[in-house]
């Protein structure tokens, strides 16, 4: 195998052609492979373990701007939408547009890929670059793990696999539908990426969990109370129930204790002179009932007790 001269090193030379927006056009070439793959991305020269091999190109968007392109793009169009994370946020690159660059073109191959997604900050701004995880001979097909396990051409090439030798598992692909393409790619830039040349991008429900996670980390007890138990919580409702009740709602009685005597009395009294009369028992229920809350309620419902009652409560009231 021929020996290849690196001019720069492979971050120098992904830097290189990121910032100038060129592909490694001689060294690469796109061809066609069947209905259900596509095209693909193949090398012409042969490649060293490391290699800068392509840019995934295309227009840097937000998050924001991702979903909204999203709303109104065709899945034939999301699926070049490439979601990653940079400086704690989620940006997009959008390779959508048909133009003459390669990186989008690069196929999925989860057992044996060939390179690997790295992000390269390249004048300030983020680039999604494949790196060669191996070397790689010419004629092969470029390709990297687009993450994940159920990805449907994957499936259907395993239930191929199965029913028949003589299909391969590049015969039988299919499109994913937009929403896992980019979760897998995520994932694959998450798990190939080091620590050193670039943090690690998450899908947007890691990303989801770990902001969580983080925030529950990073607050103290102090910043965070914590939650009550259900206990706590009752007595806490109580309390509260009583804090915001207003006087007018639950008077305080002035004496318990006489109150209670008074209620006593009556209530013997009551049903000595009331036996059998059914309404006025309710009635100086009714009153006692509000002696114990509220004195206004208790002269309200003294109207209705007999004279001797009235005089009765008057005088224990003057006490
Ligand atoms: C980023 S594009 C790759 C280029 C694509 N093959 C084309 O012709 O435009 C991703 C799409 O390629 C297809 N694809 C990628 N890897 C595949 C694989 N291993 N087997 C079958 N189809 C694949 C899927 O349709 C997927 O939606």
């Amino acid at each position: 195998m021929a020996t290849i001269r690196r001019r720069n090193t492979p971050l120098k030379d992904a830097i290189a052609h990121a910032t100038r927006a060129i592909d490694k056009a001689t060294e690469l070439e796109v061809k066609y492979i069947n209905s259900f793959k596509g095209r693909g991305l193949f090398a012409k020269v042969p490649y060293q373990k490391g290699d800068f091999i392509v840019e995934y190109r295309g227009e840097l968007i937000s998050s924001q701007e991702s979903e909204r392109r999203r709303g109104i793009y065709h899945s034939k169009c999301t699926v070049f939408m490439f979601d990653f994370c940079w400086k704690e946020r989620m940006w997009c690159i959008d390779a959508a547009q048909e133009d003459d660059s390669l990186g989008r073109l690069v196929n999925d191959d989860h057992i044996y890929p060939n390179c690997k997604m790295k992000r390269v900050i390249a004048e300030g701004k983020p680039h999604l670059c494949l790196f060669a995880l191996r070397d790689i001979k010419a004629g092969e097909e470029i390709t990297y793990d687009y993450g994940g396990s159920d990805w449907p051409w994957r499936k259907q090439a395993k239930v191929q696999e199965t029913a028949s030798d003589t299909l391969s598992s590049e015969e039988v692909p299919q499109s994913p539908s937009p929403s896992k393409m980019q979760a897998k790619v995520q994932n694959t830039v998450a798990d190939t990426l080091s620590s050193e040349e670039v943090p690690h991008s998450p899908s947007f429900s890691e990303m989801q969990a770990k902001t969580q996670e983080t925030g529950a980390d990073t607050l103290s007890s102090e910043e965070v109370p914590q939650s009550p138990s259900v206990s706590e919580m009752q007595a806490k409702t109580q309390e509260t129930s009583a804090d915001t009740l207003s006087s007018e709602e639950v008077p305080q009685s002035p004496s318990v204790s006489k109150m209670q005597r008074m209620w006593m009395y009556m209530r013997t009294m009551t049903v000595e002179q009331h036996v059998g009369q059914g309404h006025k028992v309710r009635i100086i229920q009714n009153v006692i009932f509000h002696i114990t809350h509220t004195h206004i309620h208790t002269y309200i419902n003294i109207y209705n007790l007999t004279f001797r009652l009235k005089l009765y409560l008057l005088v224990m009231c003057l006490e």
